[in-house]
């Protein structure tokens, strides 16, 4: 029997026991039953006044359990939020700075692109975002910042960006939770995705950053844009090292590259596969760009041209690898700005929400006029006006190879794309930059073990020892054409 709750059959006298199921089996006799029986009824049902207060009793605690799981709902909710937010590097206003941040422009001739741009704080990452800005495209940026190379030239880019009007949102972009947050606060037309774990030989120290950033995080992007209304087109960088061991020259996009020579060159090829896997069910427009060897000002501290600089300046040597037989190593180095144009124009011919199936796209974007490791290192001679010392060394079996060279006449054909800077002309520009932003002898400006300072480096107003007043003017000068724009 039942009174408001479990009845005590145990005859000690508790009629609402305090654990359920704690029921006993009933032994007694009909008179013990009838005691029972009269005392639960006589104690349940003694008054009026007791029923009512034990209804009371009821509805009131009824009411505060039910604010109470209100309110833990309520506080457990505004934890997450406030998590999640801190991770996104956000506060109130985050959604908003990412949603004006991406609003196209509304001048003529603005095509009205609105363009998620990864690894903005990086080297073609900044350039790409500062060029859709400038013609008026919405842009917004996101990069984690990481410490592969100094990330103070990162944080420069990063502020250069900030006062163009470009928002970065610092984080990383195999976060799905930050991703969801970006897409839900603005409707990106298109995805520039130029984060990666860059660099050949550094896949040999640490392997496990370039599944993280190439395999991982392109898995976590894919996914978002998939889940996105509306559903943007992605555009982002493969490399040209898928070609690998392949002997045919020059590279085309239909050549074999099944035979990388790195993990980096692996994850990149995984890369390309899996973006195809990705617009072959979900319909997504992908455009992947094999880059080739890509300098210029504010690049990237770890690769040979920059390295180099670093070490004549400091009067230290340089290593230059040579090829099997003595045969000096060629890469089809590719200038920034023409690197820039060939992703503009893939935004621009991307193919979003057409029936049928989805666009899926591979172009080489290269210079197509390969030079020698030894005449890159004369050409920086030139320009620096220093001699180099050289460490000439057999090629170490890490991932290199030989030589690239691009065939572009597909990019020509569909993009428009014709590279215009010899490496002569883009280091040129490169020197130029390099010296107003570190000075004619910078020893924070890098470490020499391929640049990856941890909190080393600066922007050249902090951190370079220059030496005359003269020079101390041109720098402030060079500064502020900076403060103008990254060219
Ligand atoms: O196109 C790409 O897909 C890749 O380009 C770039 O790789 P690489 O072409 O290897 O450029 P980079 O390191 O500048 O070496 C240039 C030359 O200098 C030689 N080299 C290098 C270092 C050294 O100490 N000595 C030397 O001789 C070296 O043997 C080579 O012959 C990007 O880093 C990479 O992220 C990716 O984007």
């Amino acid at each position: 029997m039942r009174c408001g709750g479990d009845v005590d059959v145990d005859g000690d006298g508790d009629v609402f026991p305090s654990t359920p199921g704690k029921l006993k089996t009933w032994s007694g006799g009909s008179s013990a039953i009838s005691r029972h029986h009269v005392g639960v009824v006589h104690r349940c049902f003694a008054s009026t006044s007791t029923l009512f207060l034990w209804a009371l009793l009821l509805v009131a605690l009824t009411a505060s359990y039910l604010s109470f799981a209100g309110l833990v709902d309520t506080s457990s909710r505004y934890l997450l939020l406030s998590a999640s937010r801190a991770r996104g590097g956000g506060g109130g206003g985050w959604e908003r700075r990412v949603g004006e941040s991406a609003r196209p422009g509304a001048h003529r001739g603005a095509r009205g692109l609105s363009v998620l741009v990864t690894g903005a704080a990086g080297f073609v990452g900044s350039h790409a975002a500062l060029a859709l800005r400038r013609r008026g495209d919405g842009v917004v940026g996101v990069d984690n910042f990481n410490a592969y190379y100094d990330p103070s030239l990162k944080r420069a880019r990063g502020a250069l960006l900030a006062s163009h009007g470009v928002f970065v949102a610092e984080g990383d972009v195999a976060d799905p939770g930050l991703l969801a947050r970006l897409f839900g606060a603005a409707p990106f037309t298109h995805v520039l995705h130029l984060a990666a774990q860059a660099g050949v030989r550094y896949a040999m120290e640490n392997p496990s950053s370039y599944v993280h950033s190439n395999v991982a995080a392109l898995v976590a992007l894919l996914e978002a844009c998939r889940g996105a209304e509306p559903r943007p087109a992605l555009v982002w960088a493969s490399s040209s090292s898928v070609y690998g061991l392949n002997e045919k020259v020059p590279f085309a996009e239909s050549d074999p590259t099944d035979r990388p020579a790195s993990l980096y060159a692996a994850t990149k090829k995984a890369g390309e596969a899996i973006t195809h896997a990705y617009s072959h069910i979900y319909g997504i427009s992908v455009t992947g760009l094999r880059f080739f060897t890509v300098y210029g000002p504010w690049g990237r501290p770890d690769m040979a041209y920059f390295a180099f600089t670093r070490n004549i300046l400091q009067g230290k040597p340089i290593t230059v690898y040579r090829g099997r037989g003595g045969v000096d190593l060629a890469r089809d180095f590719t200038y920034i700005d023409d690197v820039v144009r060939g992703c503009l124009a893939a935004l621009d011919t991307a193919r979003r929400g057409e029936r049928g199936p989805a666009q899926y796209r591979i172009y080489n974007l290269g210079n197509t006029a390969p030079v020698t490791v030894p005449r890159l290192v004369y050409l920086l001679e030139k320009h620096l006006g220093v001699r180099a010392r050289r460490r000439v060394v057999d090629m170490p079996g890490n991932g290199d190879v030989p030589f690239t060279h691009a065939d572009v006449a597909r990019a020509r054909a569909d993009l428009g794309y014709r590279p215009r800077t010899n490496l002569d002309a883009g280091l040129k520009k490169f020197v130029k930059w390099y010296l107003s932003y570190y000075g004619y002898s910078s020893s924070s400006s890098s470490s020499s073990s391929g640049g990856r300072v941890v909190g080393g480096g600066a922007a050249a107003a902090t951190t370079t020892t220059m030496t005359t007043t003269e020079n101390k003017q041109q720098q402030q000068q060079q500064q502020q054409k900076q403060n103008r724009g990254l060219r």
